[in-house]
């Protein structure tokens, strides 16, 4: 019998946790890479690492193809940019064992680099069919002290993973997958068709759903919608509501999950583990919408995390 979900509310701990150590620099604060598709398509992927910067990364770097380098060195300051044309010059930059946590997913896209790409970032290059195997140095795939990166994978990388097995099979316990529920549908058909047709308690079947994919993923699971629900593959569950009083109904704006993805991603840098990274970017993403309230569009949310954190005393 599984444990009961935890419903997600401030406690301490998870206060405690956002503190930052007076002592630290930036590198002791993780650094965040999220990777962008294109020209024309790397708003997504802007926003993912404006929410990774705000919720306290020590350094975000956008990850761009040649084509996009202008467009996105044109908008962004504080965030940082590096060329990553293929899978080779993804696996390259890697050898940087600093570069704890990634995202792929918002604004990607789905073409062979984007694949290529994720390949890279679950480690598994060299098997993935059609794409050659890079000369990969030691330690690529791995984070510090050899545990695997933490990867934060949304949007079209989830789309990807429903169509290569191989990637789906590379998946492991420090990602974190982040399906609405159209991509929850695409990713695991059967589960969604059991959660469709299931005549109980709705929010019970998405937990039971999001319980299933963890399982069969190896990862961590967070559900989208105005009651996330949030698995670890042991059966771990979590539920951050969005609703009657706590109702968030600004959220529904493009863009939101993409900052939701940089907010866990920045909080994976950071060192939390990717379960806690996951409650508490949940969390603090409904809070900065309640706190902005109505008028909120995507760019907002990271924008008021620092009076939401001021609101917690940190
Ligand atoms: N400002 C930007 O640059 C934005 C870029 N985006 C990017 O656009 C690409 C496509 O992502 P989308 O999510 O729009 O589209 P998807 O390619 O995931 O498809 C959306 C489809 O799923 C269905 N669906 C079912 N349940 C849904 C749910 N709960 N929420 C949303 N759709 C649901 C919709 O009806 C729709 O047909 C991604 O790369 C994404 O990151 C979007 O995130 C929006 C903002
Ligand atoms: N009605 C709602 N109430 C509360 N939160 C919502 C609501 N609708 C969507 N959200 C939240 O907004 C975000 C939307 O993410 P997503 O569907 O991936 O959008 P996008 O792809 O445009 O970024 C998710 O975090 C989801 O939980």
């Amino acid at each position: 019998m599984p444990r009961a979900p935890r419903q997600i509310t401030a406690t301490p701990a998870m206060i405690d946790a956002l503190r930052k150590s007076p002592e630290a620099h930036k590198f002791g604060h993780g650094h965040a890479l999220i990777l962008s598709g294109g020209a024309g398509r790397t708003g997504a992927a802007r926003l993912s690492a404006r929410g990774a910067l705000r919720i306290g990364a020590g350094l975000v770097t956008l990850g761009v193809p040649g084509s996009a380098q202008l467009e996105v060195a044109a908008q962004i300051t504080a965030v940082m940019l590096r060329r990553v044309d293929d899978g080779n010059a993804l696996t390259a930059l890697l050898a940087d064992a600093r570069l704890n946590a990634l995202c792929l997913g918002p604004g990607l896209g789905l073409d062979g680099r984007a694949v290529a790409l994720l390949a890279a970032a679950l480690g598994r290059s060299g098997d993935i069919e059609g794409i050659p195997p890079p000369p990969t140095p030691r330690g690529v795939g791995a984070g510090v002290g050899g545990a695997p990166r933490a990867v934060v994978l949304d949007a079209d990388a989830l789309t990807i993973l429903a169509g290569h097995p191989a990637l789906f099979a590379a998946l492991h316990d420090r990602c974190v997958l982040t399906p609405h529920a159209g991509e929850f549908a695409r990713l695991f058909p059967d589960i969604a068709e059991k959660l469709n047709a299931a005549t109980k308690d709705a929010l019970a079947s998405r937990l039971d759903a999001t319980r299933a994919a963890a399982a069969r993923a190896g990862s961590i699971v967070l559900l989208k919608g105005p009651e996330t629900v949030i698995a670890a593959p042991d059966g771990r569950a979590a539920i951050n509501s969005a609703t009657q009083g706590l109702a968030a109904p600004w959220l529904a704006t493009a863009g939101s999950g993409d900052v939701l993805a940089g907010f866990v991603t920045g909080l994976l840098a950071r060192g939390f583990n990717p379960m806690q990274a996951a409650e508490t970017g949940a969390w603090l993403h409904t809070e900065c919408a309640r706190s902005f309230g109505p008028g909120l569009i995507a760019e907002d949310i990271p924008e008021a995390l620092p009076e939401v954190l001021r609101s917690l005393g940190l």
